[in-house]
């Protein structure tokens, strides 16, 4: 089966993109346009984007490498590697045109779970915990196709062949483990288990362990546009409400040369562990905080005034940033692939509330004349032009500006 028709298991009513949003709208898309656009969630984009740390890097060292890497894993290939006709720091590898069905099929089958498919399609090897079944007998070194376990119903550790209509061929590989390393009882496999050398996406086996640490990142060309919408410059104060693992906060760092106060901040433990890590790779200066972004506003100064500068961390008085980013989670609806989603209306649906509250305290948090961002990766209208069209209805004192770097749609 190539890529599905839906993510989802749930059947929505055609309106999932639309009326599950803002609800005063009277917006409606044809069914046309809504099975397209569940089709385009199944599938994998047609280009990979670098943005390079130039705090650590430059784009021609990366180009470089990039190109090395490909032809080394490819041999001589015809994928197009470009830096960015409007972003000098980003790098876009252009996937190959693949013929599905001319793609060899093994006999030898290797079953992994969806997340690791979807992993494999952006140019991902298989590593060992995604492996669901490996058919007895396959040895170091075989040649292998590869199946996404789109039913979930794939035991772990599956010996045979696994004949579940609704498995997706990924791709082939070669096999890098065996059985007896990746299943069995109080193993915790790691490494790579299947090298990945074609895919239906087209994309070639990349990831960064051939780069020096921190110089560039996989980043989504719309992530990377965010930042550049914010406009960070040296020597302003600047906060990213939700900021983990620090993408973001890495980009808007280089883009103040590291000059200025840039506060981080998010939620968990875990997620404020993951921030550090990457700002630290990336040298990227930022004072980052746990703590709950929509809590982070005190109205009274005696509050603030145990504070020597917002250094120090929340809370923080009304109008204290030049630019806030508001990178809120949400439905996550715009991550491509999504081979299959289990995400109930109800629950793509519980974002909003959150997201207005944290967009209350970011507007809160404003300068006058200031900057704000708010960005999602997700496309329902709720979350976005909804959000925006509330935005602007309840806080008069904003303004909706065009960014100066747009791409994609009418532009292109
Ligand atoms: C879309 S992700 C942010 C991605 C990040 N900006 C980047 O580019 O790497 C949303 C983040 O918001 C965090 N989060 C959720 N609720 C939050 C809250 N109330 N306050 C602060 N962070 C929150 C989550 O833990 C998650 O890390």
């Amino acid at each position: 089966m190539p890529y599905p028709d839906s993510p989802f298991v749930e059947t929505f009513k055609s309106q999932l993109v639309t009326c599950l949003s803002d609800e005063k709208s009277d917006t409606t898309i044809s069914n046309a346009e809504y099975e397209r656009t569940l089709r385009w969630l199944c599938s994998s984009p047609r280009i990979t984007s670098y943005r390079i740390n130039t705090l650590k890097s430059n784009t021609e060292e990366i180009l470089q490498a990039l190109k090395k890497h490909v032809s080394e894993v490819l041999g001589e290939s015809l994928i197009k590697i470009d830096i960015h006709p409007s972003i000098s720091d980003v790098i876009v590898i252009h996937n190959n045109d693949i013929n599905e069905k001319l793609l060899e099929r093994h006999d030898k089958q290797i079953v992994v779970d969806v997340d690791c498919a979807a992993a494999l399609l952006r140019g991902a090897h298989v590593y060992a915990p995604g492996v669901m079944a490996m058919m007895s007998g396959t040895q170091i070194n075989d040649e292998v196709s590869v199946f996404a376990d789109a039913s979930r119903k794939c035991k772990k550790g599956l010996q045979k062949l696994y004949k579940d209509e609704n498995k997706i061929f990924i791709g082939n590989g070669v096999v890098k483990m065996k059985r007896h390393e990746l299943f069995g009882e109080n193993l915790n496999p790691s490494g790579i288990a299947i090298e990945i050398t074609e895919t239906i996406s087209g994309c070639p086996p990349l990831g960064d362990h051939f780069l020096p640490p921190g110089s560039a990142l996989l980043q989504n060309l719309p992530s990377i546009l965010c930042v550049h919408a914010l406009n960070p410059q040296p020597n302003e104060n600047i906060i990213d409400m939700c900021a983990s693992p620090g993408n973001k906060t890495t980009h808007i760092a280089e883009l103040m040369q590291n000059k200025g106060v840039l506060i981080a901040i998010d939620k968990t433990s875990k997620r404020v562990t993951q921030l550090k890590k990457r700002c630290d790779e990336f040298g990227a200066k930022a004072y980052i905080f746990e703590a709950d972004s929509s809590k982070i506003l005190s109205l009274d100064s005696v509050d603030c005034s145990r504070q020597n500068s917002i250094k120090d961390g929340p809370p923080f008085l009304p109008e204290t940033f030049d630019k806030v980013l508001l990178d809120a989670p949400c439905s996550v609806l715009g991550k491509r692939p999504q081979l299959v989603n289990r995400l109930s209306e109800k629950m793509i649906k519980s974002y909003v509330p959150l997201q207005r509250k944290l967009f209350e305290t970011a507007v809160t948090l404003l300068k006058t004349h200031g900057t704000l961002v708010y960005s999602t990766c997700t496309i329902t209208l709720a979350e976005n032009e909804g959000m925006v069209a509330w935005a602007l209805r309840t806080f008069k004192c904003l303004e909706l500006v065009r960014p100066s770097l747009c791409l994609g749609g009418q532009d292109g």
